[in-house]
């Protein structure tokens, strides 16, 4: 199974000069996400988060911070990246992505577009669902809200996953979210 990160930074939209947005813990709630219009491969003309395949040796967690790096030119820290969920694609009964959720208020930078994405900071009240892939309605306004997702999701129809029928899944909220290496 191949195995993969989206990583969601966040901030209060009220912070758009400043270059280490709000925290949680700083008390002020993030209003908007940063998400990518992607530009190739899988998932491609779809806004998603940033994120990817791991590279080999790579842990789910420096992979979220290469990609994130890579696709829209922020740096984040290891330990300010939050795990906020794991979900499972099978595409017609098999297991094909296993991919690990994180989001982070602490990053250093301002987005640049790449050649993979083109970043844009929406209102979390205002995500662009309809053109996204089909589940990511289900899980992403509760990562958003500050919770942890387990999910399943089923996919019908062969290869390539992004042309897959989307047909059932099971989500699990406010899981201790532990596969980390
Ligand atoms: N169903 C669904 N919903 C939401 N997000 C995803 C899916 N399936 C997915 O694969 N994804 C996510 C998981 C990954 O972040 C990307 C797919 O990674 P991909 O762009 O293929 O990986 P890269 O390593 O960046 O790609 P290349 O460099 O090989 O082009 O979509």
């Amino acid at each position: 199974m191949i195995e993969a990160t989206l990583c969601f930074p966040l901030r209060d939209g009220a912070d758009t000069g400043d270059e280490r947005a709000g925290s949680r813990d700083g008390g002020t709630s993030p209003t908007e996400v940063l998400l990518i219009e992607k530009r190739r491969g899988l998932g491609e003309g779809w806004y998603n988060g940033p994120g990817g395949k791991l590279e080999d040796g790579e842990t789910p967690r420096e992979c979220a911070i290469r990609e994130t790096r890579e696709e829209v030119g922020l740096e984040i820290q290891p330990a300010d990246l939050e795990k906020a969920g794991e979900l499972t694609f099978l595409l017609d009964g098999e297991g094909h992505t296993f991919c690990h959720v994180y989001r982070t208020a602490t990053f250093e930078g301002e987005p640049r577009p790449s050649p993979e994405a083109r970043p844009e900071w929406v209102p979390i009240d205002d995500v662009p669902y309809d053109r996204m892939w089909d589940d990511d309605r289900l899980w992403l306004p509760g990562v958003l809200e500050g919770r942890t997702v387990a999910g399943e999701f089923r996919f019908e129809g062969g290869e390539p996953l992004d042309e897959a029928a989307f047909v059932d899944h099971d989500l699990e909220w406010d899981v201790e979210v532990v596969r980390e290496r």
